[in-house]
């Protein structure tokens, strides 16, 4: 465990101070320690350091009243979040009751500051609130829960029903959610070890992002553009629901998501879907008035979906947001032209900014002159559904 201690110190720096994603973080600790650390290490590893970097400024304003004496910044703010859970920790010696009541009191008294209690920095409490009004109060709390792990039976190999049982049998504690094609793993369990898993029978992907592919409305045999496809998660379930028949086209920019999505739809069974990196605006005029549907999973902040990034409140400025609605609008005025005339477009975000959002679809509804309409928007708020935050608007391209 002492070991384990400094390492999550180290990696708590890594993120905090050095702006490292933290996904990349855990995994570059795993393999470093893979030969010395058991299951129970790695459990702890990923959880005190998730946990940590979710509670970074609330451990630090504590930090900072009660001043305790463990080594560096970092191994302080560790020791702190460790006295108040079951952890327990290689000083736990020095850890005594006085100090923890100390560390309560203070909390007691931080707890009046929202930005505080909820850990996050100042200028995000501000326009949160500014955007959601009292809102705001209750999406950031539930933003700050543990995320469910979820996962979409892939129809390419089996269905929800099929896979229920076979994870069962493999010792997975799994329910399902009706209407859907969701599984909710219900005890923590390392499911990517599952010969399921293996198989292609599912991915892992929240149930509010499983929303957005659906409401795109895509039959078998249509050709949809997938414009902002990353490594492929929606991609995928767009091939799942078209049974392999038709064309997806899943475009981005950077083409080592492209590649990460091929090695993911192998695995799937998904065949078809054909990668193209935007390399010039010439790769999307070639696709001018080709698309049945149209997907803009568009780049955003990700507030929607902080309980599973806690890094992001430390790695995210105002002004990254200033920039991602200014992309936003490039990409929408200029990828909406790939829509066949008739065909209907979703543009969705893992944000609930509604500048993100419903602000940026009336801008483009504005902009475009009638040539294409709002059919439905839908925003998913964290603290209604239990699930990320996301929203999806679907458009039509009129004749
Ligand atoms: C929200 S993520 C997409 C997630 C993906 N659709 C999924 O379901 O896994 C947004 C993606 O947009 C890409 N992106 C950023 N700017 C872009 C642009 N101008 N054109 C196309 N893709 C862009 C990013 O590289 C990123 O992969």
């Amino acid at each position: 465990m002492k070991d384990v201690f400094i390492t999550i110190s180290l990696a708590l720096e890594e993120v905090i101070f050095q702006k490292r994603n933290l996904d990349q973080v855990i995994s570059f600790w795993i393999s470093k320690n893979k030969k010395t650390w058991t299951n129970k290490n790695i459990l702890q590893f990923v959880t005190i350091l998730q946990e940590t970097t979710r509670w970074w400024r609330l451990l630090y304003e504590i930090n900072k009243e009660i001043n305790p004496k463990f080594g560096t910044l970092t191994q302080n703010i560790v020791a702190i979040y460790l006295a108040r859970t079951p952890f327990g920790l290689p000083q736990e010696n020095r850890i005594t009751t006085k100090l923890k009541k100390e560390i309560n009191k203070t909390l007691e008294s931080l707890y009046c500051i929202r930005a505080i209690r909820e850990s996050i920095p100042d200028w995000l409490d501000k326009l949160g609130s500014e955007e959601l009004g009292s809102r705001w109060a209750k999406e950031i709390s539930y933003l700050n829960s543990n995320p469910p792990i979820v996962l979409r039976a892939n129809r390419l190999k089996t269905t929800p029903h099929e896979l229920y049982k076979i994870l069962t049998n493999e010792g997975y504690k799994v329910k399902k959610i009706a209407n859907s094609d969701a599984l909710i793993l219900t005890k923590s369990a390392n499911v990517f070890k599952s010969n399921a898993f293996k198989l292609g029978m599912f991915e892992q992907q929240d149930f509010s992002s499983q929303q957005v592919v659906p409401f795109l409305k895509v039959e078998e045999g249509q050709w949809v553009v997938d414009a902002c496809a990353g490594n492929g998660g929606k991609s995928l379930h767009l091939a799942s629901l078209m049974n392999n028949k038709g064309k997806i086209i899943a475009l981005d920019i950077k083409d080592w998501k492209l590649k990460e999505l091929k090695r993911r739809a192998r695995r799937a069974g998904a065949s078809n879907i054909e990668t193209k990196p935007i390399e010039t605006s010439k790769t999307i005029k070639r696709l001018h008035n080709k698309a049945d549907r149209l997907l803009i999973d568009a780049p955003c902040s990700g507030l929607g979906v902080l309980k599973r990034n806690p890094d992001t409140k430390w790695h995210l400025t105002a002004e990254n947001i200033d920039e991602l609605r200014l992309v936003q609008r490039q990409i929408l005025e200029k990828y909406c032209h790939m829509l066949k005339p008739g065909g209907f477009m979703v543009y969705s975000t893992c944000s609930i900014l509604p500048s993100e959002n419903e602000q940026q679809v009336k801008w483009f509804i504005d902009k475009m002159n009638g040539q294409y309409t709002l059919e439905e928007e839908q925003t998913l708020y964290p603290s209604e559904t239990g699930f990320d935050g996301f929203y999806m608007a679907r458009i039509k391209r009129g004749y």
